[in-house]
Order: C-alpha cells, then structure tokens, then sequence
C-alpha cells in the first residue's frame, strides 16, 4: 500500500470498496474514474484483495486513483461461481476487519467511503466511525425498486412461490417498474438466489436507513421511470451517474489488445469485416450455461453461416470447429472498444448490467440470455422496455440447434425492416447515453452534485 503523507487538506479523499467480483470491480472502478475526471483535488482509494491486484494492478488508471490492498482472506477469483453463497459469507464475514485497519491508516483523512451496495458491513462501519458512505448499486434502479419494495411482493402473495405454478403472474404494483411476470424477477425464488436474498434484503433496506447516498450505475434517460419513483419517496440523495463504462479511455490504444490474446489482434479481424455483420458473443465472467446447451449454441451459430466472434474463458477446446474466416474466438477482449466498432452487428449477451450498459452506449441490439438475478429483469428491459433486443433463453428447457440458427440469421439480416426498426431505437438509447454523459448532461450534472454535497457537508 502506498499512503501518501503529505497532500494538502483540499483533497477529497474517498475510499472506495467494491464487490470482488468482476462486474462489480468494473462498475467501481468505472465509477471511480468518471469521479476523478471531475477534479485533480478528488483522491481514490481502491481497495481489492492481493489476488484482484494481481489481475488489475497495471491497468492504466488516472494518477489520482490508486490501489491498497487487504490480504486474501476471501476464496479465490478462480472458480468463485461454484460456491456463491459461501462467497458472499466470505466477503461479509472475512473482509470487514482488515479494510478497518487500512481505513484507520490511511492519509489524508477519508472524506467517504464509496462501497457497492452487495457488501454489508461498510454502511455501519462507516456510521460507527463518523464516515459517511455513498452505496453503489451496480445494476439497474428498476431492480434496486423490487428489493427496496420487496413487501409488495410479499403481500401480493408472489414470493415465496412456485414459478413452474404461477411464473406467468404478473406484477404490476412496483413503484416505477413497468408490469412484468414473476418469472422475469431477479431469481430470488430458488437456488443460489433463494440462499443470499435475506442478507441482500437487509443490504438494502440499511442503505435508505443508515447510509448518505445512493449512487447508481445507470443513467437517468435510460430509466426514467424507475429513478424518479424512487426518488420520490427515498430518504437520501440518488444519484444516477451512468452509464459507468469505460468511455473515457474509448480513444486510448489497449496494449492488451493482442498480448492477452496469444498475438491475434481481434481489432485488425473485425476491421477486414463487412459493416454491422458480425455478431459478438460473451457469456459473462463467472457464470455459464450447461454443457448442452453450449453445444446447441455452439451448433446453432455454427449452422447460422453468421460471422461471430467469441469470448470464451477455458473452453477453446470446444470452439475447434469454428475455425476459419467467419469466427475469431478469444480468451478476453476489450469488449467496449468491440462493441463500438463499425463492423459489430449484434451482441450476444447473458445481460450483465455492464454489458448492458455498453451495448446501449454502442447502440448495438442484443440477443439475451440471462443466467442468475438480475440478468432476467435485464433481458426483459431489453427486449419489452427498450425493444432493443430479442430473447433467445427459454423459461424451461434446452434452446435447440436448429431454433438458435434461424434466430441469429433473423436477427443478423440486414435488410429486415424488423431490424433496422430495431437498430433505429438503438442508435436513439446511444444518442440519450452521450447526452447524459455530455457537459450539463443529467450524469455529468450527478457527478457535480455527489462531489459538491461531499466536498461541502463533510468538509474538514
Ligand atoms: O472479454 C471480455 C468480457 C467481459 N468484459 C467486461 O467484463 C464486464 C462484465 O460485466 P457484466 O456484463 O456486468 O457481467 P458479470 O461479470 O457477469 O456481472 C456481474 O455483475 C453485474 C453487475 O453487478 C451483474 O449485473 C451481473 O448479473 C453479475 O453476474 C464488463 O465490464 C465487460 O466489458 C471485458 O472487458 N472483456
């Protein structure tokens, strides 16, 4: 850790805490930076485990951002998503004592704690220390609703129930949430889901209760609706200040682009494509889907004739036969400069909220197909809020070879009125997204708010 000693009592300095999970340390970092643009007197701390400094260590960041470690007391990055309860036990029982220790060490006196909204213990750490914290929430207000309102679901006797019985319900009294079946709830009703809603409930409710701000990583365009009934009622500022995506290093040139690739620039690859066609594929970081269902995906874009290029972690093995000048598989890219090149037709998408968030900012429709929690309230503001989008998952059972092939060459032809209706309302989320972000823009204008009302309210 490198504590500087001696910078002078204007800095606001914030330490900031995120989730040790990829998409949530994306979503921190990402947050961090568009706070850090604002002003060279704004200092960040970013706190992550040993093994996370390993993995991020030397990406380019701004000079008044900077990494301090704990130890690795929580299990390893590898292989997270086979025990994701005890994951989360983990992170809320192991990590709260040594960030404690850091926070009392570090210089210049921290102004606030920015700490994602999954992780239980900094809102009363932060009470207890005088401290105050701004919650992240990395995913979207509309999901942040339906956990803040969660007794609505219970009164409306739709939680706990059967989603094989009654998943077509709809519910139609979430403050700001259009109507939705149950089946498109986060996947709280069973599994892993079931096992971490008590503790995430509790996440919640002490957010409006004990913590300063709420900071959201989407933007105010994009769900409207959601972010004004919440701030209607909520106790504490809410400042959506998305969408929080690496924008701001859009232009830089990314020496990882072909060193984490074993040398094959996938950026030349996609420049030598015709224009929008090809279709970009991701699954998500931790979670995927079963090996059937991967050799009917697999089939079914072979068979599509689209081109595609893939991302795929420790499975290159089953790609073998998509070798040849339509398909380009990768290990890991830099997936916002993909999804803004030209030659980029459509995404692939398990919904993350950071991908979702990229995809609008590239004005790229998707494909869906979301895995766990808020990857299924996110497919359906793809495909029924926004109309950006198609889903290719099924409610129950194996999506077929022949049903994806037909899909994705609909999905990928461009001289279908369908799509380029679709590809229309794309470019009109893209343009609200550089509005946002854009000088006096609602995200820019967050941005100026947060910092001020900490700079002001706390000052020393
Ligand atoms: O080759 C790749 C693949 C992914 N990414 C990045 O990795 C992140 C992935 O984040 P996300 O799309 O949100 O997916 P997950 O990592 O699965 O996200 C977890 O965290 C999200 C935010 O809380 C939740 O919405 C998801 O459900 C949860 O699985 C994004 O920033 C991508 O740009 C790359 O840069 N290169």
């Amino acid at each position: 850790m490198n504590s500087a000693k001696t910078e002078p009592s204007t800095i606001c300095h914030m330490v900031a805490l995120p989730y040790p999970g990829r998409g949530h340390i994306n979503a921190m970092m990402n947050s961090c930076k568009l706070l850090a643009s604002k002003s060279t007197d704004i200092l960040i701390t970013f706190v992550i485990t040993e093994e996370w400094l390993g993995f991020i260590g030397s990406d380019p960041k701004p000079a008044n951002i900077r990494f301090a470690t704990v130890p690795n007391c929580i299990p390893s990055e590898k292989g997270r998503g086979k025990d994701f309860a005890g994951f989360v036990k983990a992170v809320n029982t192991m990590m709260e004592e040594p960030f404690e220790e850091l926070l009392d060490r570090l210089e210049p006196p921290v102004k606030a704690i920015v700490a994602d909204t999954y992780v239980y213990w900094p809102i009363a750490l932060g009470n207890r220390k005088n401290i105050p914290v701004a919650s992240l929430f990395p995913m979207p207000a509309m999901v942040f609703s339906m956990f803040h309102h969660f007794e609505l679901i219970v009164q409306n006797r739709h939680f706990p129930v059967d989603l094989s019985e009654r998943g077509d319900e709809l519910v139609d009294y979430i403050p700001g949430v259009s109507t939705l079946r149950i089946e498109d709830l986060p996947t709280f009703t069973y599994g892993d889901g079931r096992l971490v809603l008590p503790g995430v409930l509790e996440c919640i409710s002490s957010v409006s209760k004990k913590a300063q701000y709420l900071l959201l990583t989407t933007f105010h365009e994009l769900e409207a609706e959601a972010i004004d009934a919440l701030k209607a009622n909520f106790p504490i500022p809410v400042y959506p200040i998305g969408p929080a995506i690496p924008y701001l290093e859009l232009e830089e040139k990314s020496a990882s682009i072909t060193n984490a690739n074993n040398g094959v620039n996938y950026i030349l690859w996609l420049d030598s494509q015709p224009p929008c066609s090809v279709l970009y594929i991701s699954m998500g970081s931790f979670l995927s889907v079963s090996n059937a269902q991967m050799d009917e995906i697999i089939g079914g874009i072979q068979d599509s004739g689209v081109r595609c290029l893939w991302v795929s972690r420790g499975e290159i093995g089953r790609f073998k036969d998509c070798s040849g000048d339509m398909s380009l598989v990768v290990p890991w890219c830099d997936q916002l400069k993909v999804l803004c090149h030209s030659s980029i037709g459509g995404f692939w998408t398990h919904c993350g909220w950071n991908s979702t968030l990229e995809a609008v900012f590239a004005g790229v429709p998707m494909l869906t197909f979301p895995i766990f929690w808020d990857q299924v309230p996110i497919s359906k503001h793809i495909v029924e809020d926004w109309k950006i989008g198609w889903k290719v998952k099924k409610d129950v059972g194996v999506v077929t070879r022949g049903e994806i092939s037909e899909l994705v060459k609909r999905f990928m032809d461009n001289k279908s009125d369908e799509m380029n209706a679709m590809k229309q309302r794309a470019k009109e989320l893209k343009k609200s997204s550089r509005r946002a972000i854009a000088k006096g823009g609602s995200s820019d204008a967050n941005l100026d708010a947060f910092i001020r009302n900490i700079s002001e309210a706390h000052g020393h």
